[in-house]
């Protein structure tokens, strides 16, 4: 069942991330379905360098009550998610990326996680239990300005099936009046959105293989959590996985290189039973440099986002999310980049959506502004 906007209290995010989590009995989910939506904007050579299908055949959706948020159902061309999987499998993993081994291994141990996961990962299980290779073992890497947890860029986090990530507010960027962009692989996760205070009770949704969030304007700063991984769509990442060998072997393959078949297999056999979830933020607002004292700047407020009036270099969202595509398969992290091209909320208002899978009471046209009351798990009431 969804969760809902009429259970409050103090307790309500938990509650609510509790009932996700919950593994026995298990959640229903029937009432939580992927978002549709189209819009437009891009070149569809400069998408499709990404991986992205064209802008126009793009979902995406705003939701009633969260302003800001967009999720993108799905943009990625088939057969193109699992060049982005080996690059969070065995690039962006590579030093000087910073990772949750590096707090308790040497640097030299760290030094080739894929590499060092290759033999146990695509070595048949032997029915007796096989010590975690170091890609099982890997839950975050940070790209960027990762030399402190406080002050990450880009981040990759690794979930396994019994993984989740707890309720929190991305606030540690001075820069806050850019978006945050999420990009989703793999298995599926029950996303929960809340609001500006931790007792603002969320919404749940599915974040499916491929699936991209937007958070800016008011929701960059909004309460959140993935309470459980759950298993994707029957045959999703199997069928993506194959796709990409079709896409691979035939000569138009946009992102380029050829996916060698130990990377398949290994990238295959992770993502059976993992997520990976990359989040991209601008940390540093313009001007600003990181203090040398912990002392911090002043932050960019998020409600000011809507970008300078009138700079001409301001694109849209969806080239935000391109862009931010073709940096990382760049490896682009230089933590000089601004990422000037990010655009005012109003210029992101042409979605057309159909609703035929629209989680009820949650997702919105965001040029139509249809809503549809919400079902409540009874026991999720608490007021
Ligand atoms: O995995 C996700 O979908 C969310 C990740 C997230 O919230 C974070 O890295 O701050
Ligand atoms: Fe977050």
């Amino acid at each position: 069942m969804a969760a809902s906007s009429v259970v409050r209290g103090e307790d309500a995010f938990k509650k609510v991330f509790k009932f996700y989590k919950r593994k026995s009995p298990p959640p229903d989910f029937s009432d939580i379905v992927p978002a549709v939506l189209d819009l437009s904007a891009v070149s569809d050579s400069e998408a499709a360098r990404a991986g992205l299908q064209p802008v126009k055949s793009w979902r995406a959706f705003g939701l009633q009550g969260y302003p800001g948020f967009i999720f993108i159902s799905n943009p990625f061309l088939r057969g193109s998610q699992p060049f982005w999987i080996r690059q969070c499998l065995k690039t962006y993993p590579q030093k000087p990326n910073v990772c949750n081994l590096d707090m308790h291994m040497s640097l030299s141990d760290t030094q080739d996680i894929w590499g060092q996961s290759v033999h146990g990962l695509s070595s048949s299980p032997s029915g007796k239990r096989e010590p975690k290779t170091l890609l099982e073992r890997l839950r975050w890497v940070t790209l960027g300005y990762h030399y402190n947890w406080d002050t990450k860029a880009g981040i990759l986090n690794y979930y396994r099936h019994d993984s989740s990530l707890g309720i929190h507010v991305d606030e540690s960027e001075l820069d806050h009046s850019r978006p945050l962009l999420s990009f989703s692989f793999g298995q599926s996760a029950i996303f929960l959105l809340g609001g500006v205070r931790r007792e603002d009770p969320p919404t749940a949704m599915y974040m499916h293989s491929g699936d991209v969030m937007v958070m800016s304007g008011q929701s960059r700063l909004f309460y959140h959590a993935v309470p459980r991984i759950i298993p994707g769509p029957q045959g999703q990442t199997a069928l993506e996985m194959e796709g990409c060998r079709l896409a691979f072997s035939s000569q138009d393959s946009t992102l380029g290189g050829v996916l060698s078949e130990e990377d398949w297999v290994l990238c295959t056999r992770y993502i059976q039973s993992s997520r990976l979830n990359v989040t991209v933020r601008q940390v540093l607002g313009p001007g600003q440099r990181f203090p040398e004292t912990p002392s911090p700047p002043q932050k960019t407020d998020a409600s000011q986002a809507g970008g300078v009036p009138g700079q001409t270099s301001q694109r849209r969202k969806e080239e935000v999310v391109a862009v931010t595509l073709l940096r990382l398969q760049r490896h682009d992290t230089d933590p000089a980049v601004k990422w000037r091209h990010l655009i005012p909320e109003a210029l992101f208002s042409q979605a057309v959506a159909s609703d035929s899978s629209l989680l009820p009471g949650t997702f919105t046209h965001i040029n139509k502004c249809r809503h549809m009351r919400p079902r409540v798990p009874m026991h999720l009431q608490c007021d």
